[in-house]
């Protein structure tokens, strides 16, 4: 064994008790203070290699930080939407300061094998996104500031001066499998440039689009789970990165697993006699017919409810109101059982095994509480709460976000807008709300950071196809006279473009060829 003398291990001591207070002043800073480790500095010291490099990310974190807090204290919102090419997003920095890399679009246009949006691409698809988007975010400011550093002051005030630092919120799903996964997309998020990061409760690549059938969430510990490791993680690399907390469980049907008594409430169970459900639809399969049909057949007969709905089913309100008082958020089932027993002296016919899906799924009824009771467990591990929808529901939107500001007044939070909502009066969107949906969750509810995730999808979208539409039939006469001409008269500025060299990068590269010949090329 390598011999190690007293000044060494002394050394290394006072450098480990430094660190400890080192981490202890940092989550004292006015970024960090809200947030509530549930372990101690020392614990994170001891994670840490001997030197912690730098986060790249943490500079936009900071600024992204400022920038919502500013958004809330006024009761406004960042607009943004979903984006993985750099040559677009040098043309939101015009509009936007922040852009966001979708999962979804990720997994579309990212990688060899395009598919649906379920996770299904290599976890480190999403980050490698961010590395690409990061680096041009910084070769454009560099090569914008080139530009203007070879102009003297007084001609500077009429060149181009944008932002295109814009920091970067990316999909970190659902960790991508498990802890380790987690813990390693979120040190790749963090390090390629991610000034944020969303996770969510999902079950890896379970997600239904056709059938009709709502979302698969994880049990409510699992949930925390993936919270906790991700603000570990970020907490170990010492960036400052904001964590939003998506909580899926809006319209979710599925539970991967009752391991958490806090889930128990909402599992759904039968109440009839019934055979169990998937051999209702191997059966059908085996005969030749439709499993969905047989499905469909199998839920109406099954009399299924919450537990609590099936002891409300068979007792009188006094009986059900005994049973009330015994049993509250995180009651378990047997618990909740034996408070049934006892209220109506009876045992009530309820079980969840007989739904369960060909996966193993439990079938699972979410409410707005249940929403609220996930979003309030993670809070104090994190920056932002987003409750995700598959469409929107303005009651439930407010409900949710009234009853955590209940909770947390100066909380923050973010929100998706989909490609194709409908936005119906029956779901309490008059035409007035609809049009100023995005300021009113953002002054009512404090939603200050809202996103199109798949914007480029459908906006951009009609956009090629008409420009595609306009080349074919046109050609070069059509394109001189509808893009060309208009680009290049655009006031002040002309359209972005390869022809533009401050912004295609032509005068930094010969800036690099006349600094290596030895000449001045500032301000010339
Ligand atoms: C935001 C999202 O995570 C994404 O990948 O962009 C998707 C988008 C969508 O399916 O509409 C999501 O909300 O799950």
């Amino acid at each position: 064994m390598q011999y190690q003398s007293n000044d060494f291990l002394e050394a290394e001591q006072k450098s480990f008790d430094d660190s400890v207070r080192a981490i202890e002043e940092w989550w004292k800073t006015p970024r960090q203070q809200h947030i509530k480790r549930p372990y101690s500095a020392k614990t994170i010291a001891a994670l840490r290699g001997s030197e912690t490099l730098p986060c790249v990310s943490s500079a936009a974190a900071l600024k992204l930080w400022d920038m919502l807090r500013e958004h809330r204290a006024k009761g406004t919102a960042e607009l943004t939407f979903g984006a993985t090419d750099p040559v677009a997003v040098s043309q939101m920095a015009k509009h936007m300061r922040t852009v966001y890399v979708s999962g979804g679009l990720s997994g579309f246009s990212e990688n060899s094998y395009p598919g649906m949006d379920h996770a299904d691409y290599p976890w480190d698809t999403v980050p490698k996104v961010v590395d690409k988007i990061f680096r041009s975010e910084v070769w454009h400011d560099q090569r914008q500031r080139q530009f203007r550093m070879s102009h003297k002051l007084e001609d500077r005030t009429s060149l181009e001066n944008w932002d295109y630092l814009m920091p970067i919120i990316a999909d970190g799903d659902m960790g991508f499998g498990s802890l380790t996964t987690t813990l390693k997309s979120t040190k790749a998020l963090a390090e390629f440039g991610a000034a944020g990061i969303h996770i969510d409760d999902l079950a890896i690549g379970l997600k239904k689009f056709t059938v009709g059938q709502g979302r698969t969430v994880v049990p409510t510990s699992e949930y925390a789970d993936r919270v906790k490791a991700i603000r570990l993680q970020l907490d170990i690399m010492g960036a400052e990165t904001l964590l939003f907390a998506r909580c899926d469980t809006d319209h979710a049907e599925f539970i991967t697993s009752v391991v958490d008594p806090r889930d128990h409430e909402y599992v759904l169970g039968a109440t009839k006699d019934v055979k169990p459900l998937q051999q209702v639809m191997n059966e059908a399969i085996a005969s030749g017919n439709s499993a969905l049909e047989a499905r469909t057949r199998w839920i109406a007969s099954a009399g299924l409810k919450s537990f609590d709905e099936a002891v409300q089913a068979v007792c009188n309100n006094d009986q059900f109101n005994k049973y009330q008082a015994q049993v509250s958020y995180g009651t378990s089932l047997s618990q909740r059982r034996a408070a049934a027993r006892a209220a109506t002296g009876a045992d009530v016919a309820f079980d969840w095994e007989l739904p369960r899906s060909q996966n193993g799924q439990y079938m699972f009824r979410q409410t707005v509480k249940t929403i609220v009771e996930r979003a309030l467990l993670v809070a104090p591990l994190s920056d932002l709460s987003w409750s995700r929808m598959d469409s929107p529901n303005y009651h439930d939107i407010k409900e949710y976000h009234e009853t955590m500001l209940s909770h947390l007044p100066e909380r923050m939070f973010a929100f998706a807008w989909g490609g194709e909502w409908p936005f119906p009066e029956s779901a309490g969107w008059t035409p007035e709300r609809r049009k100023n949906a995005s300021a009113i969750m953002a002054k009512d509810f404090g939603v200050v950071w809202q996103v199109q995730p798949m914007y480029m999808i459908q906006g951009v979208n009609m956009e090629i196809e008409r420009s595609a539409e306009m080349w074919t039939e046109e050609g070069i006469g059509g394109y001189y006279e509808k893009i060309q001409t208009v680009a290049v008269s655009r006031k002040p500025f002309k359209v972005d473009g390869y022809e533009k060299m401050s912004w295609c990068g032509g005068h930094l590269s010969d800036a690099f060829f006349a600094a290596v010949s030895g000449e001045e090329i500032s301000q010339r």
